[in-house]
């Protein structure tokens, strides 16, 4: 295990997104998880009972700790809670140097609680999208980073255009808060910049999706810190996170977390659902 991969963003108490979430995922893919914790949150499958963010200082300690000290393959952003937050971040991703950055969008918790202020909106697209690699928003993220509404896959290409022409090299479009119209499948959509790809595999119906954000965006993380593309890390991605839904455990009494360990734990299945991705381009 001598790749890594360092992510920045805030500790669920749940153990179901976050920090932790990634932490997981890197393990399962043997790669080794360095964080830096921009907040903490009290928080269970039943909502967000608390936000306490991290100094500044102590961010910047802990990202200047890691950067002094470990070669890092891909970083990871989630949580990010303020604007200075965001600048602490940025300043860190120059300085060091890193590369294949990695930016989930994270804005809302599942339960409604504000995970990043509004007025942090603007340093993420104009600080922080000019040093990204790849942003992983779902629908209503990218609503709100492009002004746009997204109904129909046409209004996804046209915000992932305006979310490349803000610096994001790569932009993946989840599927998952995706309306009816397409309900009995979940489609995400990646952009080069030139050419659309779409992964398509059957909607899982399940109330346990706390952490699907994370959890791919981190997988993703870990397939690129491997040294896979984008492309095949984010086909990679989508068949962990379908795996880790697919055999929740329903814990908690709300909205329960995945099983990250369902893709190690049942090796064949994950090999079968790797051959149903429905992949096209556009
Ligand atoms: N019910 C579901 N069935 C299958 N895949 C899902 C489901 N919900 C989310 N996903 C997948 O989980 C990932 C996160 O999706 P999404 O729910 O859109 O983002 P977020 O968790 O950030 O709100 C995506 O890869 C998406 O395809
Ligand atoms: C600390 C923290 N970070 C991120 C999320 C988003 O989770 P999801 O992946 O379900 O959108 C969360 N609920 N808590």
């Amino acid at each position: 295990m001598n790749r890594t991969a360092l992510t920045i963003a805030g500790s669920d108490s749940g153990g179901g997104a976050g920090i932790q979430a990634d932490l997981k995922t890197f393990q399962e893919h043997l790669v080794f998880g360095l964080s830096a914790l921009t907040a903490v949150t009290a928080q269970n499958t039943e909502g967000v009972q608390g936000v306490y963010p991290v100094e500044i200082d102590g961010l910047q300690q802990q990202l200047d700790s890691v950067g002094s000290d470990f070669t890092i393959d891909a970083v990871k952003t989630g949580m990010l809670f303020d604007e200075a937050r965001i600048e602490t971040v940025v300043h860190a991703i120059k300085k060091f140097k890193w590369k294949n950055i990695i930016v989930d969008p994270v804005m809302i918790a599942k339960g409604g609680d504000h995970l990043l202020t509004e007025e942090a909106h603007t340093a993420l697209l104009e600080q922080l999208l000019p040093v990204t690699d790849v942003i992983t928003p779902n629908i209503p993220e990218a609503e709100v980073l492009t002004g746009k509404t997204i109904r129909t896959i046409s209004d996804r290409k046209e915000a992932a255009r305006i979310l490349h022409n803000a610096g994001a090299r790569y932009t993946v479009i989840k599927g998952g808060h995706a309306d009816a119209s397409d309900s009995t499948n979940v489609i995400d959509m990646l952009f080069d910049g030139e050419t659309f790809t779409f992964f398509e595999l059957p909607r899982i119906d399940s109330k346990n999706t706390h952490g699907t954000g994370c959890t791919f965006a981190a997988a993703i993380t870990a397939q690129v810190a491997l040294g896979q593309t984008v492309t095949e890390a984010v086909k990679n991605a989508k068949v962990f996170v379908q795996m880790a839904i697919a055999h929740t455990t329903s814990l908690g009494n709300g909205f329960g977390p995945t099983h990250h360990g369902a893709l190690r734990q049942f090796p064949n299945e994950a090999a079968v659902l790797a051959g149903e991705v429905r992949q096209w381009e556009d």
